[in-house]
């Protein structure tokens, strides 16, 4: 068991089937709140009498029980603390405040190349890494080539590795975590870096080890990674645990924090968006996650304040996260309404999307009403899902927008 408490002792013990492995009571941590070093006395003394008021609280209170054979995810808004958390339980920063006990052996994956030493080349990182994990040379030998192998380094793990890239720096820490059999990894955001590939490979190395009843725990803004990878996940906010559950009750808790939940609307002077919803076309029931291929009923309703002078359109589209272009539009692109048909009062509307586009991972969907080519209101649902496997789309119901033109889909596979 690892304990850090103000002054921290170390002592090791194996870990025992179903206990908690990491016991964090109380967790505070605080920093200057200027980083930049006093250069002269002056400024010293200076920044001492300003320090109790320039401190700020990077971790407050913060209790976390892990249990083996967890996987729990780390989320919050950015500067909430996430990472110093996994530095304090890795034993890297000792907290102000509050006890930490970690029990077996951890393989912590932090910050990029931190526990790396540039000077040194590949092969010796990997055994003075392995050395600090407790690994005996021996060991490590034996481990070598794997290690090498996983890396995809080659002949770069002769080369000092503050030649490498961000990737390589990432391929290396994550082969030598790993490899060493730790009881405990601890995983920052760092797999973000990596290409494609490698991160589908680290992924696979992490699923093992949940087979293997490991213990992880990882930061992730990807909502679909927590979900589908973690047991339970954790939200930070402002160093403080917010919400520690059901991953998708935490991706909830998350959106609800950064605002993209629920429904915004904008409000015009012709028209006012009550309510927007995606609902399963049988139950009636909200959907917030779509499986490719299923159907779904879009309903709207529609406060006209003023009667329009010209026919008014109402147009669905399908974004990506932080993309303004639509990437889908359900067809036809504009539902036309005649004037007439919209008087001054509420009105209901709805639209059956017969599939959606494969787009796996969050969307969101938005609703337009134009009248004579300008917007008079609008509204978006985010944070919805959709999900499954390939897709076929429906000439009529759905079309991908393929940069300018608009590809007219036949049925046929687009994955
Ligand atoms: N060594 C340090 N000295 C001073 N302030 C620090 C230090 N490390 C972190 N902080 C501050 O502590 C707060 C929490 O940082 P932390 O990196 O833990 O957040 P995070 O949730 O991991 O953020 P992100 O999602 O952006 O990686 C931030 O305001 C950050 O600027």
């Amino acid at each position: 068991m690892t304990t850090t408490q103000g002054s921290g002792a170390v002592s090791p013990t194996a870990p025992m089937e179903g206990e908690i492995l990491i016991d964090a009571r109380g967790v505070s941590k605080r920093f200057a709140s200027y980083h930049r070093r006093a250069t002269s006395l002056k400024e010293r003394m200076v920044r001492r009498e300003q320090s109790e008021g320039d401190v700020f609280w990077a971790l407050r209170d913060v209790d976390l029980q892990v249990r083996r054979g967890e996987t729990v995810g780390l989320t919050g808004p950015n500067g909430s603390g996430k990472s110093t958390l996994l530095k304090v339980l890795s034993g890297i920063l000792r907290p102000n405040d509050g006890t930490v006990e970690v029990r077996g052996r951890v393989a912590s994956l932090l910050e990029l190349g931190a526990g790396f030493d540039g000077e040194l080349t590949g092969r010796e990182n990997v055994y003075l890494n392995s050395a600090l994990l407790g690994v005996p040379r021996e060991e490590t030998d034996r481990l070598f080539e794997a290690i090498v192998d996983f890396s995809e380094l080659g002949p770069f793990i002769d080369y000092p590795v503050k030649h490498y890239s961000s990737g390589m720096y990432v391929r290396l820490g994550f082969a030598v975590a790993v490899h060493v059999d730790p009881d405990i990894l601890i995983v920052d955001e760092v797999l973000a870096v990596g290409d494609a590939a490698f991160q589908r490979k680290c992924l696979a190395r992490i699923e093992d080890f949940q087979r293997q009843g490991k213990t992880i725990l990882f930061v992730s803004h990807a909502a679909g990674q927590i979900e589908s990878l973690c047991t339970r996940a954790v939200l930070l906010d402002h160093g403080r645990v917010l919400f520690d559950g059901p991953p998708r009750q935490t991706i909830k808790r998350l959106n609800k924090l950064l605002g993209v939940d629920g429904v915004a609307t904008i409000d015009g002077e012709l028209a006012r968006i009550i309510d927007f919803a995606v609902v399963d076309p049988s139950t009636g029931a909200p959907l917030e996650e779509f499986v490719v291929g299923a159907r779904a009923t879009v309903s709207c309703q529609v406060e006209v304040l003023r009667q329009p002078s010209a026919k008014a359109k109402f147009s669905l589209h399908v974004n990506a996260p932080g993309q303004p272009d639509a990437v889908a539009h359900v067809t036809p692109r504009f539902h036309t309404v005649p004037a007439a048909e919209l008087p001054v009062g509420t009105h209901a509307l709805s639209w059956q999307i017969e599939e959606w586009p494969d787009m796996p991972g969050d969307f969101s969907l938005g609703l337009g009403i134009f009248v004579d080519d300008t917007l008079m209101a609008a509204a978006r649902i985010d944070g919805l899902r959709i999900s499954g496997g390939s897709v076929r789309c429906i000439p009529g119901e759905v079309r991908l927008d393929d940069g300018e033109a608009v590809r007219e889909t036949a049925p046929e596979n687009l994955t």
